[in-house]
């Protein structure tokens, strides 16, 4: 071959690559100026991994939307846990929702005289998001045992009227508890039920972020009670990155470890400091709420810094974080503040030290509706007959004007309350 020959074949292949190269540049350029377009035209819906780049992607809808159930499947080997899967009835796309997300529903309870009751309740989102489902997964809540307090309504209606075909009004996903988008590794600890906002953040990273290092710690008492356990398996094969240990505090007889469980007991700081390299991991924990309460006070003085330490917390008690506890009177408390419960016929003193006027209201025994504890469904809404309030953190659930919730507002002057 000529050296001209030579040249001309360099000459071609620079030629070549810088076309290929530009035709890339325009290709990427074409098709972010598609999507803006798009976006601008309202056309297209956020992407899933955009829904935890920034804050708002997960715009919902307005009050409450019809949902069927189009799946239940049982879960566990005690017939205790149920998976509900859930389509629009107007069959429009729905909105990405972000991993630990709940979902709440109004719910219409028979009663013995024949009537309705009106219920509304919260339950997590059990799988990452998806355009055209959602799923929740529900444990029935038996009457306690050696008490006389009644069975839990809303989770027994869920499993004992709600079938394939009923329809359920549903308010958009809310809620603070959720997966941060950084590649940060991240530990996740479910017990018992606490589990479902686990998987819906585990199922996420592993399609999303499969590069990031997660934990999974699962507890429950025995194989009975272990949920989506093939599919735990089947990602723990799949994701080196994915590491998952499963935790029984009281194995039956024909529980095998390594086979069935991976370690004895319950889940403590010390199984987590014997397993986890030291890393600034991510913790996220939804349990029972002795299981947290002691979880995140072990990771406090393990020195996890707060800011990683993540926890939901429904029911009636609410966490209280060591860091908190000295009692902290409130900026707004500077005079003192009486509340008045007009309902309840009822009036106490605000000392500053409640975290929200329901924490306020339950612990001097005034009974008041609450759902999520967290501003996002709308439970605890209360007209505000007199005085001012303000919002200890801000919520998901727009309010009626001249209404407050209870459960993230603390009062500024004297208030009356309807409640
Ligand atoms: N955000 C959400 O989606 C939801 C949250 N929840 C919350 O999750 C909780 C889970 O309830 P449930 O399924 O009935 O739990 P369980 O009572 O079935 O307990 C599950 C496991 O946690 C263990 N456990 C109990 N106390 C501790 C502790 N102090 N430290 C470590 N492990 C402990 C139990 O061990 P042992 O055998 O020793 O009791 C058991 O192995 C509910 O109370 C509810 O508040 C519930 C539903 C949804």
């Amino acid at each position: 071959m000529t050296s001209a020959m030579l040249l001309l074949w360099i000459a071609l292949g620079i030629v070549v690559q810088l076309a290929l190269w530009l035709g890339i540049v325009f290709w990427r350029h074409w098709q972010r100026y598609i999507s803006l377009q798009d976006q601008a035209n309202g056309k297209s819906p956020a992407t899933l991994s955009d829904s935890l780049q920034t804050d708002t992607a997960s715009e919902g809808w307005k009050g409450f939307r019809t949902f069927k159930v189009i799946q239940k499947t049982l879960e566990d080997g005690n017939g205790a846990i149920c998976s509900f899967y859930l389509r629009p009835e107007d069959r429009q796309s729905l909105p990405v929702f972000k991993p630990g997300q709940f979902l709440t529903f109004k719910l219409a309870i028979p009663t013995p005289g024949g009537t309705a009751e009106e219920l509304i309740r919260c339950y997590s989102l059990s799988d990452s998001p998806a355009h055209d489902t959602y799923r929740v997964s529900i444990k029935r809540v038996p009457t306690p045992n050696g008490t006389s307090l009644p069975p839990g309504r809303s989770s027994n209606f869920f499993h004992d009227h709600v079938h394939v075909g009923t329809s359920l009004a549903v308010r958009a996903p809310s809620g603070h508890f959720y997966l941060n988008h950084e590649a940060s590794p991240v530990v996740l600890i479910g017990g018992g039920i606490g589990i479902t906002p686990m998987l819906s953040m585990l199922n996420w990273i592993v399609n999303h972020q499969p590069e990031r290092e997660v934990w999974l710690f699962y507890g429950v008492r025995n194989s009975a009670e272990v949920i989506m356990k093939a599919h735990l398996l089947a990602l723990a094969a799949q994701h080196p990155n994915f590491k998952l240990h499963i935790c029984f505090s009281a194995p039956l007889p024909g529980d095998m470890m390594a086979r069935d469980f991976h370690h004895r007991g319950r889940i403590d700081v010390a199984l987590l400091r014997t397993e986890l390299p030291l890393k600034p991991f991510d913790f996220y924990i939804c349990g029972p709420t002795p299981m947290m309460e002691s979880l995140v006070d072990a990771l406090e003085d393990w020195g996890v810094p707060d800011s990683r330490i993540h926890f939901e917390a429904f029911g009636p008690a609410s966490i209280k974080r060591k860091s908190s506890i000295e009692p902290k009177v409130s900026e707004s408390c500077t005079e003192t503040v009486m509340v008045t419960f007009a309902k309840s016929n009822k009036q106490f003193i605000w000392d500053g030290t409640s975290n929200s006027l329901l924490e306020f209201a339950e612990s001097n025994g005034v009974k008041v509706e609450s759902g999520c504890r967290a501003g996002g469904c709308g439970s605890c809404e209360t007209r505000i007959q007199s005085g001012e309030v303000k919002f200890s953190h801000s919520p998901d659930f727009d309010s009626e004007p001249g209404n407050c919730l209870l459960c993230v507002c603390i009062p500024v002057t004297d208030v009356v309350l309807e409640a």
